[in-house]
C-alpha cells in the first residue's frame, strides 16, 4: 500500500518534471536573429541614428591592427570585443555586431539611444557607433579591469585583489549608477541585465555599469510595463520571469543578486557545490533564518572587513531579493543604507522570491531522498535538471516569452 503510493506520487513527479520541461521548451528560447531578418531590420532601422558620434569602418580597422585577434578583449552575445587605439589616441573598446547575434540590431539601436546623452561615473561611456555597409560596432571608452565576472567571480584568473573596501565601493558605486538612471534620468530607464559581466571596471576598480542592450525606457506615468522577458538565469525577478511585467524592482532584485555575489567572492550558481551550497540566495536566506548570516562572506577576506557592515551588506541583498516587489527599498534608499546613512537593522526581511519555488520546479532535499529510496533511481529526480530546464548557459542573456504572459 505504502509502496503503491510512493509509486504514484513519483509518477505524479516525473509528469510534472515533463509537463514543466515542456513548457520550457515551447516558451524559453533564445533570441536568434537569422541572417535574413538581420539584413531587413538594418536596413530599415539606420535612421533612428541621430546625434551619434559616427566613425568610419576604416578607421576603427586601423584602431584594432584590422581586428586582430591580438586585440580581442572578450565575447559576448553581441559579438566580439577589441581594444583599440583611436586616431587622437583615445583607447577604446570596439564591440563588432556579429552577423549571427543572437541579440542583435534592435539591441544595437537600443544601446545607442539610451545611454548616448547619459554620461555617468558608474556608467560605461558610449563615443560613438559605425553604420556602414552592414558593419554595425559600438565604441566605448576602454576599461582596463575587465568585468566583476573574469575577475572577483573568475575563480584565480585575476591579480586583482578585492579587499572590503574595493568591494564596498563597487557595491556603491554600482547602486549609485542604478540609482542614476532609476531616478534621475527621464525617462527613467531599467537596465533588465544587471550581473556580474554587465559591470566593469577602470584602472582605479571604479565599477561601471556596460551592456544597454536590453534596457527600457519607462515613463514615469506607468506603473510597469509588459514585455518580452529578457535577462539572465539566476538575477532575473520572479514576477518578472513569470509575467512578463517590469518595473525598476526587476533590477533592485538582481542588484540584490549581484552584492551577495560581491560579499561572498562566489557565482549566484554554481551546481558543483553541493546541494545546499549551490544558490547562493536560498543559502543566504537560509543561514538569515539561523542567525548566521555572515558565515557567507569570502573566506578569503581572511577576516580583515568589518563585521558589522558586511552583515549589513547581506542584509541589504535580501531586502532586495525579497517576494514582494513593492518590499524591495528604491535604489536611492539603497545608496543611503550602503553607506550608512539608513539603518536596516530596522527593517523587517521577508523570504525572497525564487523563481524555482513559483514554478514548483525545486524538489526539497527531504523529499529528493525519499524519492530517490523508493525509485532507486535518483536521475530521475535529479534536482539540477529540474531547475535548469534546458537553459543550459547560466550566464548568457537570454530573450524569452514569460511563461503565462506572451506579450511584447
Ligand atoms: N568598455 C569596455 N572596456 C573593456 N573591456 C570591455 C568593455 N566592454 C566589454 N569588454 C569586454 O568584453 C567582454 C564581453 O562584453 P559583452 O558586453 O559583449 O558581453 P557579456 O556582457 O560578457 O555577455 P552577454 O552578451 O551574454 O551579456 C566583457 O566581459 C569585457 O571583458
Amino acid at each position: 500500500m505504502w509502496m503503491g503510493r510512493a509509486f504514484i506520487w513519483v509518477e505524479a513527479l516525473a509528469h510534472r518534471k515533463k509537463l514543466l520541461m515542456t513548457c520550457f521548451h515551447l516558451f524559453f528560447r533564445r533570441k536568434r536573429a537569422s541572417s535574413a531578418t538581420h539584413r531587413v531590420e538594418v536596413n530599415e532601422d539606420v535612421s533612428e541614428i541621430q546625434d551619434t558620434n559616427l566613425y568610419g569602418y576604416k578607421d576603427l580597422r586601423v584602431a584594432t591592427e584590422n581586428f586582430s585577434p591580438a586585440n580581442k578583449i572578450g565575447q559576448g552575445g553581441f559579438g566580439s570585443v577589441y581594444k583599440g587605439t583611436l586616431k587622437d589616441g583615445t583607447l577604446a573598446a570596439i564591440k563588432v555586431l556579429s552577423a549571427d547575434s543572437r541579440q542583435g540590431v534592435r539591441e544595437f539601436l537600443t544601446e545607442i539611444n539610451v545611454i548616448k546623452d547619459i554620461k555617468h561615473e558608474n556608467l560605461v561611456e558610449l563615443y560613438g557607433c559605425c553604420v556602414e555597409g552592414d558593419h554595425r560596432i559600438l565604441v566605448y571608452g576602454y576599461l582596463e579591469n575587465n568585468s566583476l565576472a573574469q575577475t572577483l567571480l573568475g575563480r584565480g584568473h585575476s591579480s586583482i585583489q578585492f579587499n572590503w573596501q574595493t568591494r564596498r565601493n563597487i557595491c556603491i558605486g554600482v547602486a549609485k549608477g542604478l540609482a542614476f538612471l532609476h531616478e534621475e534620468v527621464q525617462p527613467h530607464i531599467v537596465h533588465r541585465d544587471i550581473k556580474a559581466s554587465n559591470i566593469l571596471l577602470d584602472k582605479d576598480l571604479t565599477p561601471k555599469i556596460s551592456d544597454f542592450g536590453l534596457a527600457k525606457l519607462f515613463p514615469a506615468n506607468l506603473t510597469h510595463i509588459s514585455t518580452r522577458v529578457a535577462g539572465t538565469e539566476g538575477y532575473l525577478a520572479p514576477e518578472y520571469a513569470i509575467r512578463g511585467q517590469l518595473t525598476r524592482k526587476a533590477d533592485i532584485y538582481s542588484f540584490g543578486v549581484l552584492l551577495l555575489e560581491i560579499v561572498s567572492g562566489r557565482c549566484n550558481t554554481n551546481r558543483r557545490l553541493p546541494y545546499e551550497e549551490q544558490y547562493l540566495l536560498e543559502m543566504a536566506w537560509k543561514l538569515y533564518e539561523r542567525g548566521k548570516l555572515v558565515e557567507l562572506v569570502d573566506a578569503s577576506l581572511n577576516g580583515d572587513y568589518s563585521v558589522e557592515e558586511a552583515h549589513r551588506y547581506l542584509k541589504i541583498a535580501l531586502l532586495c531579493t525579497q517576494d514582494m516587489p513593492k518590499r524591495r527599498p528604491s535604489m536611492s534608499t539603497l545608496v543611503n543604507m550602503l553607506i550608512g546613512e539608513i539603518d536596516v537593522n530596522k527593517e523587517e526581511i521577508s523570504k525572497p522570491g525564487l523563481l524555482s519555488d513559483l514554478l514548483g520546479l525545486r524538489v526539497d532535499k527531504g523529499e529528493k531522498d525519499k524519492a530517490s529510496a523508493v525509485s532507486g533511481d535518483s536521475s530521475k529526480l535529479d534536482h539540477s535538471s529540474f531547475s535548469s530546464g534546458n537553459m543550459t548557459t547560466s550566464y548568457a542573456t537570454m530573450t524569452f516569452n514569460s511563461i503565462f504572459d506572451r506579450s511584447n
